[in-house]
């Protein structure tokens, strides 16, 4: 079969600048749109200024942005740098042809497009009409290889949209489940795998029912929505039996585009996917990290996508990644760049050429933004990033020495930030809901704040804390243990000791939280600044009383929020409490449900109320523990070092960990137990 790429023999393949690195990182200019062409004028004065070395140098490319007279030390580095007029054909010659014979091997490849909206991630690795993007002109090459060595093609493609893996090649889009077995190997239970013998087979599979630029961009179309998306493509070889046997794959992921939507965008829903996808950007960017530092431990537990990837990313795997740049005036790629070029650098190097770079990106930010009449919203973006600079090496300096979680801070400040900008908005509808109820279990902006600073801090302390039962990165683990069989893979059981679980304990120690309060005089604010967990509870207890002593007619429903639950729980349902409607009313033909309390006997309205009751206390202790620090969540009796260590260790997987009373058996504690304390709490109310 014909090749589609250009004829590379004159081409000399790219090699990495550094060989102990696991990750290239190379950048890729997008050219310029026909629209942004037209709106140029005749300004060709480019916005991005690549210094390359002498050829044959092992120096790295070095990438600023501005004034092209910039010196090269207010540079981002990276392996390489693909300029406008240098096409998908011209990287896969250089980068990845040679990673194709590594995919017969036996070996895993993968392609990783990152980069800012817009920046022309899809585009590398999709191509148009004219010019057949990596992912067609690797096929082409695997298929040609396959026929010659008598191996079998096969692909997957998979879209993670808000940490749920759905297949792209099964019409229903049907969910995957990820999980890993016994020996630590992941497995994509539910995604397709479908045989390819020809690119034309590929693209329509691939492109969704023909090999046209349309039909790509029908593709696009078809799923608008913001994710990650994979596609798989395996080499197998088959045996007289014809039993099939993986090789080796090759991985495409073209990533969800970083956007820093502060300010932006006022819509919720939008700040909080762009939240989510910088969250799972970041996790990304600190495998990439860790791997390229020769970290012992890599965080491959941070996101979906990563434990995903797991099996391709580590070993003697090779991965590529593509930095997307955007080759007109744009604040998120400077900042794409800049943390592209942080992964694949050394822990020293990391730490002292950032805080240079944080200067000198600021210094160019400003030229470049003067030149593009962006004045405005500059300066703002400007003070955002020093601050966050500034937070940044002041306080984690020592995080930061320790090589560990690279992009963890950025994270949190763009949660903190964000959440700040979401809670604004968020009081804007909660406003609407003028419920005593839901003012009251909303969390403070104080509060949700300190708790994400306490738990990235958390995260960083997480190798001095041992828990030698739980999994760690490198133990295998199954990750959806809803779907895991026990006979295939093992079953998360912590084997945490139950000396102090008794629901006894844990009930005294939570009435006494909720009784009288008198502790809470002696009890100063936690260092975080969050108010103690006992007062915390006193305002729930209070908010409780209030709630069971009003007539039903003075409590307003609060507004539901019909918003897909978040990473930063300010729209979790069980931020506030709704009091549910028990079975026997929905049955009813009375549509108020404070009106059966109205009709119904004294004790049908205690029993009415008092179901609720427990139900809202055991929402509440479940939202605790899926928010709650660790100093926090060590003062519950019953919980414990070990326990609060492991909680915080499944947040890292899940944001939510804890959605009902079943999945308090991940900690070792039962529905009973819990509900068995919350009955207790309530009676300790009116005692
Ligand atoms: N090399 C190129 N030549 C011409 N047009 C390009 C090129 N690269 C990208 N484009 C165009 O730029 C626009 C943005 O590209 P693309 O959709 O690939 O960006 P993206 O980074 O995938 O965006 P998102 O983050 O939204 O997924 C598209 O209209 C695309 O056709």
């Amino acid at each position: 079969m014909a090749s589609l790429a250009p004829d590379p023999d004159h081409i000399k393949p790219n090699t990495c600048s550094n060989p102990c690195r696991k990750v290239r990182v190379v950048a890729k200019i997008r050219a310029f749109t026909d629209r942004e062409s037209e709106s140029l004028n005749g300004d060709s004065t480019p916005w991005i200024s690549v210094h390359k070395p002498k050829e044959d140098s092992s120096d790295r490319v070095s990438i600023s942005f501005g004034d092209q007279s910039t010196s090269r030390k207010d540079a981002y580095e990276v392996d390489y740098c693909y300029e406008q007029n240098e096409d998908s054909g011209l990287i896969f010659s250089r980068e990845m042809k040679p990673l194709i014979s590594r995919v017969f091997d036996g070996r895993n490849v993968s392609i990783i497009a990152y980069g800012a909206r817009g920046s022309g991630k899809t585009y590398i690795i999709n191509g148009s009409e004219e010019k057949p993007g990596l992912a067609e002109l690797a096929m082409a090459e695997i298929l040609s290889m396959a026929e010659e060595l008598g191996k079998l093609v096969s692909i997957s493609f998979y879209e993670v949209f808000q940490d749920h893996v759905h297949d792209l090649l099964d019409p229903k889009r049907r969910e995957v489940q990820v999980l890993e077995d016994a020996q630590g190997k992941i497995k994509l239970k539910g995604l397709s795998q479908v045989s390819v013998k020809s690119t034309s087979e590929f693209c329509k599979l691939y492109f969704g029912g023909g090999s046209s630029h349309k039909s790509k961009q029908k593709m696009a179309l078809e799923l608008p929505r913001r994710s990650h998306k994979g596609l798989i493509i395996h080499i197998s070889s088959c045996d007289e039996n014809s039993n099939t046997k993986l090789v080796g794959k090759m991985n495409f992921v073209d990533l969800a585009g970083y956007e820093d939507a502060r300010g932006k965008s006022s819509d919720v829903l939008n700040l909080v996917e762009s939240t989510r996808i910088n969250k799972s950007l970041y996790a990304l960017l600190n495998v990439v990290y860790a791997l390229n530092a020769n970290e012992s431990r890599i965080p491959y537990r941070e996101s979906k996508l990563t434990r995903m990837l797991q099996d391709s990313l580590g070993g003697t795997n090779h991965v590529l990644m593509i930095t997307c740049l955007s080759p007109s005036f744009c604040q998120d790629t400077v900042y794409t760049l800049s943390l592209a070029s942080r992964s694949c650098q050394g822990i020293n190097r990391v730490f002292r050429d950032s805080t240079k770079q944080s200067k000198s990106s600021s210094k160019l930010i400003m030229l470049s933004s003067l030149k593009n009449g962006n004045f405005g919203t500059l300066s703002a973006t400007l003070k955002k990033q020093t601050s966050s600079r500034v937070h940044f090496y002041g306080k984690k300096a020592s995080c930061m020495v320790n090589g560990r979680k690279l992009f963890n801070e950025g994270n949190h400040l763009i949660n903190s930030k964000q959440t700040e900008s979401i809670s604004d908005t968020a009081s804007a509808a909660l406003s609407k809901c003028s419920s005593d109820i839901a003012s009251a279990m909303v969390p403070s902006l104080e509060e949700e704040e300190s708790i994400s600073e306490v738990s990235s801090v958390t995260v960083f302390k997480e190798e001095e804390t041992s828990l030698p039962s739980a999994p760690r990165d490198t133990e295998p683990t199954p990750i959806e243990k809803q779907e895991t069989s026990p006979a295939a893979f093992n079953m998360l059981e912590p084997s945490i000791p139950d000396k102090d679980v008794s629901p006894h304990s844990e009930i005294s120690d939570l009435a006494v939280s909720l009784g009288d309060g008198k502790e809470n005089q002696n009890v100063v604010m936690n260092e975080n600044g969050s108010p103690p967990l006992s007062a915390r509870l006193q305002e729930i207890s209070n908010n409780l009383k209030s709630l069971y002593s009003s007539t039903p007619l003075h409590v307003k429903m609060p507004q539901k929020i019909d918003t897909p639950p978040s990473s930063t729980q300010l729209f979790s349902t069980n931020d506030y409490v709704e009091p549910k409607t028990p079975v026997f009313e929905q049955n009813s033909r009375i549509n108020d449900k404070w009106e059966i309390a109205k009709i119904n006997s004294p004790w049908e309205t205690f029993n009415t109320r008092s179901s609720r009751m427990k139900h809202s206390l055991v929402q509440e202790y479940l939202r605790f523990l899926n928010t709650a620090s660790k100093e926090e969540l060590k003062e519950l009796k019953g919980i414990g070092e070990k326990r609060a260590t492991y909680i915080l260790e499944l947040r890292e997987e899940s944001p939510e960990p804890f959605k009902n009373l079943d999945d308090l058996k991940d900690i070792g504690l039962s529905a009973k137990q819990v509900k068995g304390m919350m009955k207790k709490v309530a009676g300790e109310l009116f005692s």
